[in-house]
This record gives structure tokens, C-alpha cells and sequence, in this order.
């Protein structure tokens, strides 16, 4: 794309870009974009509703050219939310990127509940405790431009001060970020530092403060379904146009659940985002399946 088309078209977090001017990066140094290269991905979130406009609401562009989202869950304190995590993954897989589940406060309760939740699915995932290293963490990270996303509280900034020392990620303080028009959202890069022995591409962190969740307005009923590959097959003895609501008695995936082949509360956290798509749900509220620990409480 070039300079005189770039227009309205916004630079975000990611994009590989062609400058003129003073490309020293010194302070104060000025240089103009002339080009943004082709995106190799999109990871995209429809704003919250108070964010709507005339045209309706806002899509977004959270972070472009990422390879992996990383969605950082505590598995206490906060408790985790598999409906937020089911949100991030319908996300990840609209977007073409692959998640990574970073469960993190390993050290107050362990990962079956979460994990068992998602036998189907075959997730990454890494176990993080203040003592444990990051090599397993590192290696998945090592080339990478990861985006990191989780719920206030879950020991993300923690996590990034582990990885980046130098970034100095305010922790344990109070978010300042509100919900009004003009709340920053605004992602930081990060280049991850290089590891004593090791070598090749460190890779990069994308933090993203403002980034609660991700609505997903934007996402078609069926590209929904990809975040749920544990349902997906069961949608082809469907009948045409099936919507996959509860109240469609002919839907193949209440069968599907019957005969064991999938998770009930799969099924009822795909029918809830299905849902709150059509603007029935707060895509805010706290996300919690049935199944969760501490759900309903
Ligand atoms: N027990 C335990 N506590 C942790 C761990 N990681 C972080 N914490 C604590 O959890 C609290 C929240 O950590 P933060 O890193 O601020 O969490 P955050 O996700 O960045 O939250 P915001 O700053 O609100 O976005 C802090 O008191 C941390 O010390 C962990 O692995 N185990
Ligand atoms: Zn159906």
C-alpha cells in the first residue's frame, strides 16, 4: 500500500511498515510511514457497546502479523473462566492464529478442571508458579509474535516482568483504564531478550491493557464454529440453515452431546456466544460456564 492510499487506514501494533525521514529510533528522531506491507493476519474484536457509532459497531483491529494468542487464565484468584477462554479461542482461530493456554497461580490450584474441559481439543499449554522457569513458556514464545490477553488480576503484568524485565508492567495496581470513547487500548510490543546460551529469533510479546475481551459481533455463526472443532462435525446432520439454537429441536449437536461425543457445557458456552453475537449478552459480563469453579457464585 502506498503513502497516498494509506488515507484512514489506521497502523496498529504489529504492522510491518516502510519509513522515510530519521530511522535511527534515537529520541525525537521523525520519520514518516510510506507503506504498510500486507497483513499475514488480523486479530480482530468488535468494540462494546458503548463504543457504538451511526454505522453501528465498531470493529477493530487489536494487533496485525500475530502468530499465537496467549490466554493467560489464573487457575485461582480469580478463578478461570472457560467462557472467556472459549471467546479468546473463537478469536484466535477467526484471526488464522494459533492459541497457547497460559495458566498461570499453578502454585494455588491445579489445571484439571480447565484442562479437562478441553480434552477434546488437544490445547497448548504451559503452567506458570512464581518459582517455575519460562523455558517451556520461552520456547513456545522463541520466533514468534505472540499477543498476550487475559481478565485484570490474572498475573499478566507479572508474567510480562518476568519476560521482560526491562518492561516494567505495572502489577497488582488498580486498572485506570475505563470504558468510555476515549479509554486507551492501545497494545506494546515487546521484544523478548535474548537467553544466555541460546539463539536465533527471541521473538515478541504483544501486551494488551485495554483489551478485556473480545466481541464477537464481527464473526459469522460459522466461523464461530471453529473456535468449537469438538462440535463442528457433529453440524453436517444439521438441517439446512440449522441456527444450532437450543430451541431448534432438529439440531444435531444436542444429539452429539447426548451420545457423549462432546461437553455438554461446550455446547451451552458455543450456544451463549452464539447469543451474545446477536446482541443478547454483555460480551463484559464475567463468562463463567456451569462448569467452572466457583460458577454462579
Ligand atoms: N500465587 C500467585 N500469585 C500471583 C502469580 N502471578 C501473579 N500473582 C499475583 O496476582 C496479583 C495480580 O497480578 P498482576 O500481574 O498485576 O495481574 P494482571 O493480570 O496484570 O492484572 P492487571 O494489572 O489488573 O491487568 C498480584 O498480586 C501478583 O503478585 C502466581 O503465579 N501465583
Ligand atoms: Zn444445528
Amino acid at each position: 500500500m502506498r503513502a497516498r492510499e494509506l488515507g484512514r487506514k489506521s497502523v496498529v501494533v504489529g504492522d510491518r511498515v516502510g519509513l522515510v525521514g530519521d530511522t535511527s529510533g534515537a529520541p525525537g528522531a521523525l520519520a514518516r510511514i510510506v507503506r504498510i506491507a500486507e497483513r499475514t493476519s488480523v486479530l480482530r474484536r468488535t468494540a462494546d457497546d458503548d463504543e457504538t457509532t451511526a454505522e453501528g459497531r465498531l470493529e477493530r483491529v487489536v494487533v496485525a502479523n500475530a502468530d499465537q494468542l496467549v490466554i493467560v487464565s489464573a487457575l485461582a484468584d480469580p478463578p478461570p473462566r472457560t467462557g472467556f477462554i472459549d471467546r479468546c479461542l473463537v478469536a484466535a482461530y477467526d484471526a488464522g492464529i494459533e492459541p497457547l493456554l497460559c495458566l498461570t497461580k499453578a502454585d494455588l490450584a491445579g489445571p484439571e478442571a480447565v484442562l479437562g474441559y478441553y480434552t477434546e481439543l488437544e490445547l497448548p499449554y504451559v503452567l506458570i508458579r512464581p518459582d517455575s522457569d519460562l523455558a517451556a513458556l520461552r520456547a513456545l514464545l522463541a520466533g514468534r509474535v505472540s499477543v498476550l490477553v487475559g481478565h485484570s488480576g490474572v498475573g499478566k503484568s507479572t508474567l510480562v516482568n518476568r519476560l521482560v524485565p526491562e518492561a516494567e508492567r505495572a502489577v497488582g495496581t488498580v486498572s485506570a483504564i475505563g470504558r468510555g470513547r476515549h479509554t486507551s487500548t492501545s497494545a506494546v510490543a515487546l521484544r523478548l531478550p535474548v537467553e544466555p546460551g541460546a539463539g536465533g529469533d527471541t521473538g515478541w510479546i504483544v501486551d494488551t491493557p485495554g483489551v478485556r475481551s473480545f466481541g464477537l459481533a464481527h464473526v459469522s455463526a460459522e466461523s464461530l464454529l471453529h473456535g468449537f472443532p469438538d462440535l463442528v462435525e457433529a453440524t453436517v446432520d444439521c438441517p439446512a440453515n440449522c441456527p444450532h439454537t437450543a430451541d431448534e429441536a432438529e439440531c444435531a449437536l444436542d444429539a452429539w452431546v447426548a451420545a457423549g461425543k462432546a461437553d455438554a457445557r461446550r455446547l451451552a458456552s458455543y450456544r451463549r456466544l452464539l447469543a451474545s453475537r446477536s446482541g443478547e449478552g454483555d460480551p463484559r459480563e464475567p463468562e463463567r460456564n456451569p462448569g467452572d469453579p466457583l460458577a454462579g457464585s
